[in-house]
């Protein structure tokens, strides 16, 4: 039995897209409805058949849903929220896939205190945005992480669960401060570090034009596809996620000081002992499937043109 027969869309930029292309796939019967607030992506939605309606209002969107999956910038999950208070049914479940939980949550129970919420947050994506880079096998293989609020009713969450793994998400529970935590360690700040990096050079412009095009094969390309990320999103994550950011933030501080100490000493055994450790963590994320260079992930997916 499908979790939910009638599912709303609210932002149908990169993740909304997908998780519409990823129910059409896997959930064939359940009817979509979508909105979003630029009447361009409203077109574009219509133009490429995303949804069965794309609704003219947030309100008209949700009337009838079963699930309310906002896909908005977590910074725009206050005022998504307040769009639909007044129409949205007493039963349907309100979720959300932003990137950071404590300070979205209670955004949303600000607006809507009566509902039955049950967050969440995919941690897959791409650099790209928009109602035309979304793909339906973005969530295959990857985690879906569920942060109920303390009290929150068992029925709803597992409905919830049915939902991602048929989007062929693993599914799992944390409490919302400590996916914070642990997202600022493993995004958030790795995120920022690409930000800087580029920035850096792009401020030594003079001297690395030509070299920053020419050299970049090596990591600096990697670091610019991730700095290539949506401005407005990563912005309202930083700005969201404010604490853990700035405590990992801080211990990455002392650890490159570390370094730098290292490197001016000539302390050449800190240097390879770190990177010896840092080696077998990236071959145990390759030994445990959970990299990106994986056959079925990656952004050439025959279900990426179907829809
Ligand atoms: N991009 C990524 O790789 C991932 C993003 N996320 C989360 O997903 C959410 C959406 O991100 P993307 O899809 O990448 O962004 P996007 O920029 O591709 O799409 C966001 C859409 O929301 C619409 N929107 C903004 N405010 C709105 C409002 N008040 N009402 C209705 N529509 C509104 C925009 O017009 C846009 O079309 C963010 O909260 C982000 O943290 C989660 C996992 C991965
Ligand atoms: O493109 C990448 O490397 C990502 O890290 C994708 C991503 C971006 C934001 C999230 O909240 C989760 C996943």
């Amino acid at each position: 039995m499908l979790p939910f027969a009638r599912v709303t869309i609210i932002g149908l930029g990169l993740i909304g897209s997908s998780i519409a292309r990823a129910v059409r796939v896997t959930m064939p019967t359940v009817r979509i409805t979508g909105y979003d607030r630029d009447p361009g992506v409203r077109d574009t939605a219509v133009r490429i058949g995303l949804c069965d309606d794309v609704a003219d209002s947030a309100g008209a969107a949700v009337i009838d849903a079963d699930l309310v999956m906002l896909c908005v910038p977590v910074g725009a999950m206050a005022a998504a929220a307040a769009d639909i208070a007044d129409d949205l049914p007493a039963d349907a479940i309100v979720s959300d896939v932003g990137g950071s939980k404590e300070s979205v949550i209670a955004a949303l129970r600000a607006v809507l205190p009566h509902a039955v919420l049950v967050p969440g947050h995919p941690v897959a994506g791409t650099e790209n945005s928009g109602p035309e880079s979304g793909f339906a096998t973005l969530f295959r293989g990857r985690w879906c992480i569920l942060t109920p609020e303390e009290g929150c009713a068992e029925a709803p969450v597992a409905r919830l669960r049915a939902f991602w793994e048929a989007l062929g998400a693993d599914v799992e529970l944390m409490t919302p401060r400590h996916h914070d935590l642990v997202l600022a360690v493993t995004s958030h700040v790795p995120h920022l570090i690409a930000y800087s990096i580029v920035g850096t050079a792009s401020d030594l412009e003079e001297v690395t034009q030509s070299e920053v095009i020419k050299f970049s094969a090596g990591g600096f390309r990697d670091f610019t596809r991730i700095a290539a990320s949506d401005p407005t999103m990563w912005r309202d994550v930083f700005l969201n996620n404010r604490e853990a950011v700035l405590e990992i933030l801080q211990r990455l501080t002392e650890d490159v000081t570390m370094l730098q100490r290292a490197i001016r000493w000539g302390d050449g055994d800190t240097l390879f002992d770190l990177f010896t450790r840092t080696r077998a963590i990236r071959r145990s994320i390759i030994a445990q499937g959970q990299d990106d260079a994986r056959p079925d992930f990656g952004r050439d997916h025959g279900e990426t043109a179907a829809v």
